[in-house]
């Protein structure tokens, strides 16, 4: 009989990480990616006002938040999907605030979908080199688009149809074609929602993997201890604006932070 203690935990991925210098989170790097008062509206909508931040390489940044509170506009604006009523978006030191979404990426300003949409009738390996296409020619982009399939642990699944695979792996393939991109920050979109525990677990160990190989990680996830987990800065926002902001503990403690999330006696 196998004693408790001999028993194997479950095994993850393995996680090659690309070659280069492992960067943790150094608070005295100079940021990769910030943002400077950005306000969007919306007609009358407010949806987001005057929010700056700021990730260095290797941090991963948590946005939380109760539905509508802005998150996904944020979001957009960092990443180009909308554009900002008010303040900057510097990255890698260039005002990136006017540059469409696409040639972002290719700067190495990648993110996922919420919805993931990949080509269903193309192979998982043709999906992530439509974006390895981006930034390789011929056979450096075959061999950037199976580096990045055996980052994410579908190297097995290369000749499969994307329609074919289950949601974990599709959240997976998501990550792929963002990776293709070589980000220097990725931005994640509610990619650990809806998995089941141990897909979760994979994903959490796999998205710490990335930002200790130096990528800066800017996540929004409703599933709050993951967040709280994997995050080393967390911003809140509600009805657009900074509710508080720190280290993952102290937010999560915050009492306009409990109220917006629990609701006020008197709501
Ligand atoms: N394109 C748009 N036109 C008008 N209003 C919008 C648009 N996009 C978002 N809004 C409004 O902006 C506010 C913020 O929405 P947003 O989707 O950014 O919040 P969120 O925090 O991402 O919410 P959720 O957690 O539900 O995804 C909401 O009031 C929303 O209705």
């Amino acid at each position: 009989m196998t004693r408790p203690d001999q028993m194997q935990a479950p095994s993850l991925p393995e996680l090659t990480t690309f070659p280069g210098e492992v960067v943790h989170a150094d608070p005295s790097r100079p940021p990769i990616l910030s943002a400077e008062h950005i306000t969007v509206r919306f007609g009358g909508v407010t949806a987001v006002k005057d929010i700056s931040l700021a990730v260095r390489p290797g941090e991963i940044l948590g946005l939380i938040g109760p539905n509508g509170a802005g998150k996904t506009t944020l979001f957009n604006a960092l990443t180009g999907f909308v554009r900002p009523s008010e303040g900057r978006v510097i990255f890698a030191g260039r005002d990136v605030t006017r540059v469409e979404p696409q040639i972002r990426a290719r700067m190495g300003l990648a993110r996922t979908f919420q919805v993931e949409r990949p080509f269903e009738d193309l192979s998982v390996l043709e999906n992530v080199l439509v974006a390895a296409f981006l930034k390789h020619r011929g056979r450096a982009a075959e061999d950037q688009a199976y580096a990045v399939l055996e980052r994410v642990g579908l190297a097995d699944r290369a000749a499969q149809p994307a329609s074919q695979l289950n949601l974990a792996r599709r959240r997976r393939l998501e990550m792929a074609k963002a990776l293709a991109l070589e980000p220097r920050v990725l931005f994640l979109d509610e990619s650990i929602a809806g998995l089941n525990p141990p897909a979760q677990q994979e994903m959490v160990a796999m998205i710490r993997g990335l930002a200790q190989s130096g990528i800066g990680i800017v996540m929004v996830e409703h599933i709050m201890h993951v967040i709280m987990s994997l995050s080393d800065h967390v911003i809140c926002m509600a009805f657009g604006e900074l509710l508080a902001e720190g280290k993952p503990q102290d937010v999560a403690a915050h009492p306009d932070v409990i109220r917006a999330y629990l609701g006020d006696d008197n709501d």
